[in-house]
């Protein structure tokens, strides 16, 4: 079985460098299919597997699509007809494929996408994505795990308040209305920073969108978009992660490519917690030295407290002094890392949306199985700080969101290794010992 194995204690030390974001690929690369002429050249791209699917989507729509992973560039051209069904083999895979449902309606007038369910982390309704298509004159139909909408002729302009500032649900409004006829108003709508890249490059592409970034976003139709060249943005959640691996090993690293900007939320409760961070010509200089001390935490949509870096976070305030409380407001059952942890002998408890940590733990190295993508990285975390060795399975979520996670690591001067069968794994896991 694939598994990384670590073994903890070593202070991380040196500098390195962070991908483009996944979550701001994604929504881009499903823009692509907006454009009727030229190539769209995206550069930046993380050699992920989420970036192989939604690339695989793009081509069973008819675009054709080249992805040179030594250059970090996918180049599209989605100038043919485009087909106008997702199917569920891709959906189940990644959620993220519900974000062609907007690019294709707006340009075949008719979208049938296979039905996204829940996954680990709750279970993710699109009703707000639903309602802005009709909002823009769109029927919606569900039924046999699909579900369609159709418009006759173009969508029309509208007038759209979100219950919730969805993410995706901002993206795939705001790419739809690109093409729609007259101005759309998107109210509540999210604010987060691959908002932000997504309508650079519709307007790379010649759209007409302003307000991306704040919570009010207008955005007026054009009648056609051409291919266009695009840079995306780093990854503040690999950021993230990186900055508490260098805290929960009591280590010093300089992360290069961060926006310290987009990680405000994250910087201040690192803070809080008595890791002192600088923004240097080199990069996010990272130094634990002092003992941690325990804080509250709540998630919020951005500029608020990222969901995507609960766990992580969780992993390091299980190493901190004090009580401190964990409260999850974004998904409705993100938690299910928290057992795993109790397994490296974590003091952590659930009480309704919040966990409660007396710390500091003595983790201790366990068998460990990642139930989702961020999960996974925190597991890894734990390990680097944890007496002994970890091995962390289900590796299939890691690989969604991080570029050779294990690697960077080892690079920093973990004791960690990635291994595919158990004959080799105990070879190489007495490196380690
Ligand atoms: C590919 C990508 O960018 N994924 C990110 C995106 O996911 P995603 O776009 O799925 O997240 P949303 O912001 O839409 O969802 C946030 C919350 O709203 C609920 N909701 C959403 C839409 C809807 O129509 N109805 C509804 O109830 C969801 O169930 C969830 O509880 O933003 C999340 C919140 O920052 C991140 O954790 C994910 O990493
Ligand atoms: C939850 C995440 O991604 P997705 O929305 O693709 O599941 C994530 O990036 O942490």
């Amino acid at each position: 079985m694939e598994k990384i194995i670590v073994k903890g204690g070593r202070p991380l030390k040196g500098s390195v460098r962070v991908e483009g974001a996944k979550n701001a690929v994604l929504p881009v690369l499903a823009a692509a299919l907006l454009s009727t002429e030229g190539t769209n050249i995206i550069k930046d791209v993380p050699i992920l597997t989420d970036v192989y699917t939604i690339n695989e989507v793009l081509r069973s729509l008819n675009a054709k699509v080249d992805f040179d992973a030594e250059r970090n560039e996918v180049r599209i051209d989605a100038s043919a007809p485009l087909s106008s069904e997702a199917q569920f083999e891709y959906v189940r895979k990644m959620r993220a494929s519900i974000l062609v449902m907007g690019p294709l309606l707006a340009r075949n007038g008719y979208a049938r996408v296979a039905q996204p369910g829940g996954c680990a982390i709750g279970s993710r309704p699109i009703e707000q994505h639903l309602k802005g298509f009709e909002a823009m004159g769109a029927k919606i139909k569900t039924g046999n795990g699909f579900v369609e909408a159709k418009v006759d002729g173009r969508l029309k302009g509208a007038r759209i308040y979100l219950d919730f500032p969805s993410v995706g649900a901002t993206e795939n409004i705001m790419s739809a209305a690109a093409l729609a006829e007259g101005t759309t108003i998107l109210e509540n709508a999210a604010k987060e920073p691959e908002i932000v890249d997504l309508a650079n490059y519709i307007n790379e592409m010649g759209g007409r969108i302003i307000g991306a970034g704040t919570d009010t976003i207008r955005i007026e139709g054009v009648r056609s978009l051409r291919g266009a060249t695009h840079h995306i943005i780093p990854d503040r959640i690999e950021t993230g992660t990186f900055m508490v691996a260098a805290a929960i090993t009591k280590g010093d690293v300089i992360i290069e490519n961060a926006v310290p900007e987009h990680n405000a939320a994250l910087i201040a409760k690192l803070k809080e917690m008595n890791i002192e961070i600088d923004d240097t010509d080199a990069g996010l200089r990272i130094r634990a030295e002092k003992p941690l001390r325990s804080v509250d935490i709540k998630t919020m949509p951005y500029p608020g407290f990222p969901t995507d870096m609960q766990s992580q976070v969780m992993a390091l305030m299980l190493t901190a002094e004090g009580t401190g409380v964990l409260t999850e407001t974004v998904f409705e059952n993100r938690f299910m890392h928290v057992e795993e942890f109790r397994r490296m002998n974590a003091n952590v408890k659930i009480e309704g949306r919040s966990v409660i940590m007396n710390g500091p733990s003595s983790l201790q190295g366990a068998e460990v199985a990642a139930t989702d993508l961020r999960a996974a990285a925190a597991l890894i975390l734990a390990g680097l700080a944890a007496e002994g060795i970890t091995r962390v399975t289900e590796l299939i979520h890691l690989d969604r969101g991080y570029v050779d996670f294990h690697g960077k690591l080892a690079q920093l001067g973990a004791d960690i290794i990635r291994v595919n069968d158990d004959e080799t794994a105990d070879e190489k896991e007495k490196e380690l010992v």
